[in-house]
């Protein structure tokens, strides 16, 4: 591996308002990396760091810690607590380690625009990337400079069935998790791409087993495989993985139904398609969505006890019966979005027909296909 480069420090830089003017406005993309203790993140960035790719990446290597403890963090540690050491590098990253607050740390970055136009940020192996997707996702004041373009989650090719497995306790606080999804599996479950690393300590008979598990719990995230993280930089980073367009491209490759494999996590990916060329009424889908996102019930059982399912992740694509629009849904735990495909798609964006992707616990398919049916109008074709 190529040596990384060493570091500087860089005192008061001048943002990009001081050089360039109006180039401060553009957002600048985010991609999250998570993955379990020790599976290479931290080689990642690394490698990244050291390679010759004309990005000046902004990388926070950040100490997030339980998911809970994450809006207290916001709110405590703004002042003098928080510790932040910025560095530059020569191929024109910067570099930076924080301690705490890791939403202030990116407020504190964005003063700095212009000395990058990339961010990564790195959790900790023990974090559930939910809450921090949802904060860089959503956030009016940070989404106004910053957009999420993926999250990436590297896989322990050795170890990642193991920690698929465990009990779904809280590692730091040991509290019970909750809807009792271990981190391992939510770090799986809300990837847009998983790097399958150490893949030269397993077997190819083994990689087909986790690689088949991988996919059982997320049919809609691609799969790279890596050893000590290699990949080439393209591939990971500006894959606008929230985008309409994208969507409707990952969703024809990807996202079929998966049973529950042989692993006790019981998430998986439900995939529904309306019939070729169908619309869908709107205000129809969306309220069915709202209930089932937020009561993580189908509307029909939400005032019985029947088992929950719990949503993670969803992603979709349909024609709207109003306006004739394409639109796109995605969706993380409850919160979703969606936005219209340009009228005019760009090359390589073939949309046939609606559909609708969930990963989640406890799934019902068959239920889910009657709900859906009963809320639109429209049979999603079994
Ligand atoms: N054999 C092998 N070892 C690897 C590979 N990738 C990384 N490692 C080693 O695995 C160890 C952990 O890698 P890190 O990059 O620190 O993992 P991490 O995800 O950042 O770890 P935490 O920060 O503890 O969560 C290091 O000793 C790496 O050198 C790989 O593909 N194969």
């Amino acid at each position: 591996m190529e040596e990384i480069p060493s570091l500087l420090p860089i005192y008061n830089a001048p943002t990009l308002k001081d050089e360039e003017g109006d180039k401060s406005l553009e957002k600048i993309p985010l991609t999250i990396v998570t993955g379990y203790l020790g599976s290479g993140k931290t080689t990642l960035l690394n490698h990244i760091l050291s390679e010759h790719h004309g990005k000046r990446i902004a990388v926070i290597l950040n100490e997030f810690g339980a998911s809970s403890d994450i809006e207290k963090r916001m709110t405590v540690g703004q002042g003098d607590e928080q510790v932040e050491e910025w560095l530059e590098l020569k191929n024109g990253c910067l570099c930076c380690s924080v301690k705490d607050s890791g939403v202030k740390a990116i407020e504190n970055l964005m003063q700095k625009r212009g000395k990058f136009d990339y961010i990564l940020l790195e959790t900790t192996g023990l974090a559930d990337p939910g809450p921090i997707i949802d904060i860089f996702w959503m956030d009016d004041d940070l989404g106004s400079s910053v957009y999420l373009d993926a999250v990436i989650t590297v896989a322990d090719a050795k170890h990642v069935l193991e920690y698929l497995t465990e009990a779904p306790i809280d590692p730091e606080d040991k509290t019970p998790l909750e809807n009792g999804i271990n981190i391992a599996t939510r770090q799986i479950a809300l990837a847009d791409l998983i790097l399958l690393n150490k893949t030269d300590l397993i077997d190819q008979e083994r990689r087909t087993l986790v690689e088949q598990e991988l996919g059982t719990i997320n049919d809609s995230a691609s799969l790279i495989r890596t050893e000590r993280s290699i990949v080439p930089v393209h591939k990971i980073l500006d894959i606008k993985a929230f985008d309409a367009e994208v969507t409707t491209k990952v969703l024809e490759i990807h996202a079929k139904d998966t049973q529950s494999g042989q692993l006790p996590t019981n998430v998986h990916t439900i995939s529904l398609s309306f019939p070729k060329g169908s619309s869908i009424q709107r205000k129809a889908l969306e309220g069915w969505l709202q209930t089932f996102l937020w009561e993580h019930r189908l509307p029909e059982d939400v005032d019985s006890d029947v088992e929950p399912m719990v949503i993670l992740r969803s992603k979709g694509i349909f024609r709207d019966a109003e306006t004739d629009e394409l639109l796109g849904i995605q969706g993380v735990h409850e919160l979703y979005e969606i936005t219209p495909l340009p009228p005019h798609p760009t090359k390589g964006v073939n949309w046939s027909q609606g559909k609708v992707v969930f990963i989640g616990k406890g799934l019902d398919k068959g239920r889910l296909v009657s709900s859906l049916e009963k809320a639109t109008g429209l049979s999603p074709i079994q």
